[in-house]
């Protein structure tokens, strides 16, 4: 007999621990779907409702872009990233494309690779980030051509995205996006999604453009998907929205995501949700001892919202 376990390669006590989790109840229905993997379910629950005792007052929300707000795949298909939105003929020429994606072939799968640790993926990832926009640079994209080449590229969030960002806007509970992809298309995407509420707040990779509207570099230190710890600190710790805020909830699908709370004072409770989307069996075991909420192929924000739900209708919630 078979069964639907998507985990199977991983040790015995954190599979007992995961079998725990499910035969037992929880507060937070949506934590019992088999797509859901917790190592320590009492200790996400305890922090789930010490961040609901404190109110949304003491709540930030810290998010990764590329595959953990916007879809992994979408009727079987791969959803682009903001960095390969950009192949499009309206912005870059055949001979760009081919490059890009030559190097995405390369990259990427050294990303993603569990046998790799991140000093060693480092070197790796500045390489490609450095050629691709340079690449880009060569192009001389112009600003005005991105909003349709975001209309145009099939990308799209997490389905129950509305209520996440709604529901954040609505309580006043900021919410970073941290993103090692390109800043001008995340937000372009976020826009036509109608959910850019002045809550949001981005760090990112931005383009530079000239007098012309022309693109000519990208603005500020380079952002990769493992160091985003420096950019935690020298960009997101200083942002006074953030600052008073001890409590984070943080969702992202990459382990290098995790760094991104690095930068917030004095926090209290950390939440860390990860979308596992790609190479699931190899990456099990890392995902579950690192992050408190693992999301095993979910393209939805289901659990996200109940749990945002969940800590923000206690006290002082509307
Ligand atoms: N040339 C590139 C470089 C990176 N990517 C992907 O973008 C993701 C980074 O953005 P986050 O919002 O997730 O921080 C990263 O996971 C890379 O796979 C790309 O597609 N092309």
């Amino acid at each position: 007999m078979t069964y639907p376990v998507p985990w199977i390669n991983i040790p015995v006590r954190t599979a007992l621990a995961i079998w725990y989790q499910w035969t037992t109840r929880t507060e937070l229905p949506e934590l019992s779907k088999v797509s859901v993997l917790m190592r320590q379910r009492n200790k996400v629950e305890n922090t789930l409702r010490a961040m609901q005792h404190a109110g949304p007052g003491t709540l930030q929300v810290i998010s990764d872009f590329d595959m953990t707000l916007s879809r992994f795949a979408h009727h079987g298909k791969r959803v682009p990233t903001t960095h390969n939105i950009l192949d499009h003929r309206l912005l870059i020429d055949e001979d760009c494309a081919c490059n890009m994606r030559k190097l995405l072939k390369i990259y990427y799968p050294i990303e993603i690779d569990p046998s790799l640790t991140s000093e060693q993926k480092i070197p790796l990832m500045v390489e490609w980030w450095t050629k691709v926009h340079h690449l880009l640079i060569q192009q001389k994209i112009q600003r005005d051509m991105l909003a349709q080449a975001v209309q145009e590229s099939g990308v799209i969030l997490r389905e129950g995205y509305e209520v996440f960002f709604d529901r954040l806007a609505e309580l006043q509970v900021p919410l970073l996006i941290f993103s090692a992809g390109v800043g001008d298309i995340l937000e372009e995407v976020v826009r036509q999604s109608q959910v850019f509420h002045p809550n949001v707040h981005v760090i990112s990779n931005c383009m530079d453009f000239d007098a012309n509207g022309v693109l000519r570099g990208f603005k500020g230190p380079l952002i990769h998907t493992f160091n985003k710890r420096e950019g935690a600190l020298l960009l997101a710790a200083p942002l006074p929205e953030l600052r008073e805020r001890p409590n984070v909830l943080l969702l992202g699908d990459s382990l290098g995501d995790l760094a991104m709370a690095d930068g917030v004072a004095r926090p209290r409770n950390l939440l860390t949700v990860g979308f596992l989307n790609d190479q699931v069996e190899e990456r099990t075991e890392s995902y579950v001892e690192a992050f408190d909420i693992v999301l095993v192929k979910d393209e939805t924000m289901e659990v996200p919202n109940a749990v945002l739900k969940f800590i923000t209708s206690g006290k002082d919630a509307k």
